[in-house]
């Protein structure tokens, strides 16, 4: 930011013909503000609650020559205080929130109406003076906001939890003001000032109160509010007796050095975009140690700390019951005792049920971190499961997950989850899964478009060009997302009508996981055991429409695509599994 030496007496920083409307102007910084802005030209709107501080405040300016009009009531009233401005001055083009009040307690004694008080004042009376002004600041293109934060809001502080809440929000509040305001000329910053006022003098010794004379915040405030402050916007600084700095967001994404902000790989967002990308950026080099740059290999807890993307430990257990469960989901049939029998011989999990496990590890992993994030637009998109010992019927489990990878795709972000299942004895890993979920709408943060190469996980799997060496055809039931949801992906887009219209579907569709495990039984019927497998989810399936699995053996893999057969669709593409037993021949007839 450019600022002159003085704003006040500087040539450029005039308000003539322009309109400024205080809050709490009565006294103190507000009062400050207001006879600053009527010596340098501004009519000036006086609010406050107290009548005499305002009509003290209006009568002073008069006295000495300027324009001001007292508006009485709380901050609440924002339609009334705008009202004055437009109809004694014909106009607005100054806001400054400024008016509040302290209601200090520690948190634990703090009651509700405490709480209640100063978030509506602060909060809630700075939201209604600028919703008040903003259609007239949009329709002139023209407006300069500054609403009061507090040090308080940025660094917290002991008795002033409703005080801390209400000045952090008011921060918010204000760059997305600055968003939405900038192609407007609509100009909007945040101010943590300190000075000796009315209401710090509850807490400030006097010397204090009078060396940090309001006066001092005022120039800055003067000159974002002008006409030469042509861009800076959505930006805080912490103001004091004379000193005045910038604050801003600083991260530093090694856990070694986190809180240490000392070298030039700190960096300072200034959008959520920006801090995204840091997130973003991070991803995918953490595997291990050696990946991460900033790991110091030697230090096994330095590496340790630098899995920065890795989720606790979740114990998992299911029993026979679970397995049963699932094995019907994906159309297990009464006929089929060794899927859905505890006492038949031959008894066992449909190998895709190692997808079931990572059900209990990602509720761990949230999302909402990514911009516009949006649960009911949230689609599988992607998954691969590598089988790496038999399966057991029951048992207890641990699930370790971490994010991979999140990718910008434009129109959609792509985030990539990994999940490995061990057995709690003994500690071997039983499932790997690879999940990508595709999350329309959340793209567009500036990351990488394109991930690695994660082998079998994320191969292309072009079908040959020959006719399929075994197709199976199978019809979902209606409520087949309704029995399917009960292993565990509870999302309401697979059963409530509600939710999909919110996805932008008009009736909720099957789970794609259901369908790969649908598919997974026809590659187990037609060729056997598989150590892996693997799809991407390319269009949606309804509950009750017919699966068509069309399969190629190729080598030691089976190359499959799965279609809607009433709609023509292919909803599971680029799939493969691996074969346990390599040499397994096509079976003809099946
Ligand atoms: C713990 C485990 C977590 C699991 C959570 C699972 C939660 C479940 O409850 C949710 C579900 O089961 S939803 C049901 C299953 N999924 C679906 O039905 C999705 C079907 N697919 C589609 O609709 C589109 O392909 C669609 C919308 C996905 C993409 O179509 P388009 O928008 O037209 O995309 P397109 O223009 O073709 O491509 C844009 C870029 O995105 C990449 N991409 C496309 N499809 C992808 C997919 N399925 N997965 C991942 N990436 C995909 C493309 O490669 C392209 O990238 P680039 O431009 O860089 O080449």
């Amino acid at each position: 930011m450019k600022l002159p030496s003085n704003p006040q007496s500087s040539p450029e920083v005039r308000y003539d013909g322009k309109t400024a409307i205080i809050t709490g102007a009565g006294q103190g910084l507000g009062r400050a503000y207001a006879l600053m802005y009527a010596r340098l030209g501004a009519n000036v709107v006086v609010n406050d609650v107290s009548e005499k501080g305002a009509n003290a405040v209006v009568e002073e300016i008069t006295r000495a020559g300027g324009k001001a009009a007292a508006t009485v009531g709380s901050v609440e009233d924002g339609d009334a205080i705008v009202k004055v401005a437009l109809e004694k001055f014909g106009g607005a083009h100054i806001l400054v929130a400024n008016a509040g009040i302290l209601r200090d307690k520690s948190f634990t004694a703090m009651t509700e109406q405490e709480w209640d008080a100063v978030l509506a004042v602060h909060l809630r009376g700075t939201y209604k003076c600028v919703k008040a002004v903003w259609p007239v600041f949009l329709k002139q293109k023209y407006g300069r906001i500054v609403n009061t934060a507090s040090q308080v809001g940025i660094y917290g502080n002991f008795g002033q939890a409703n005080y801390s809440t209400a000045k952090a929000a008011i921060i918010g509040f204000t760059r997305a003001l600055a968003v939405e305001g900038r192609k407007y000329n609509i100009l909007a910053n945040a101010i943590a000032p300190s000075a000796g006022t009315a209401m710090t003098m509850t807490i400030w010794p006097q010397e204090m109160v009078d060396a940090f004379k309001p006066d001092y915040i005022a120039p800055i405030v003067g000159y974002l509010t002008s006409e030469a402050n042509e861009e800076t916007s959505g930006c805080l600084f912490e103001i004091m007796g004379g000193w005045a700095a910038q604050t801003r967001v600083a991260e530093d994404g090694r856990w070694d050095l986190i809180t240490n902000f000392s070298d030039d790989r700190v960096v300072y967002p200034t959008t959520p975009q920006d801090a995204l990308e840091q997130m973003a950026n991070n991803f995918g080099h953490v595997e291990d140690g050696d990946d991460d740059p900033y790991a110091d290999p030697e230090d096994p807890e330095l590496v340790a700390k630098a899995k920065r993307n890795v989720e606790p430990p979740l114990d998992f257990s299911y029993t026979e019951r679970d397995v049963i469960l699932y094995n019907l989901g994906i159309g297990a049939t009464e006929k089929e005792l060794q899927w859905t029998f505890e006492g038949d011989d031959d008894f066992s999990a449909l190998p895709t049920f190692g997808v079931i496990p990572q059900f209990a590890a990602s509720g761990g992993i949230s999302l909402d971190w990514l911009p516009n994030y949006n649960p009911a637009k949230l689609l599988h998109g992607e998954q691969y499961l590598a089988i790496k010992g038999p399966i057991p019927t029951s048992g207890d489990f641990v699930n370790q997950a971490r994010i991979l990878e999140v990718l910008d795709k434009g129109k959609a972000a792509a985030v990539t989850s990994v999940v490995e299942t061990k057995d709690k004895d003994t500690g071997k890993v039983i499932f790997e899964n690879q999940s990508t979920v595709f999350i329309r709408g959340a793209g567009g943060f500036g990351g990488k478009r394109n991930g690695k190469d994660r082998g079998p996980a994320s191969a292309a799997n072009a079908p040959p060009q020959r006719k399929p060496d075994a197709v199976i055809e199978e019809k979902t039931l209606p409520q087949q997302a309704a029995l399917y949801r009960l292993s565990g992906d509870l999302n309401p887009l697979h059963i409530q009508p509600e939710f999909a219209a919110m996805g932008g579907f008009d009736k909720p569709i099957l789970h794609g996981l259901c369908s790969f495990g649908i598919s997974g039984k026809h590659v187990l019927k037609a060729f056997g055991p598989y150590k892996d497998i693997k799809t991407r989810f390319a269009g949606v399936v309804y509950p009750g429409e017919t699966l068509v699995t069309e399969m190629w053996k190729e080598g030691g893999k089976v190359i499959f695509t799965t279609k809607v057969k009433e709609r023509n669709a292919t909803v599971l593409a680029a799939a493969a599994a691996t074969l346990v037993d390599s040499g397994a021949p096509a079976k003809a007839k099946l």
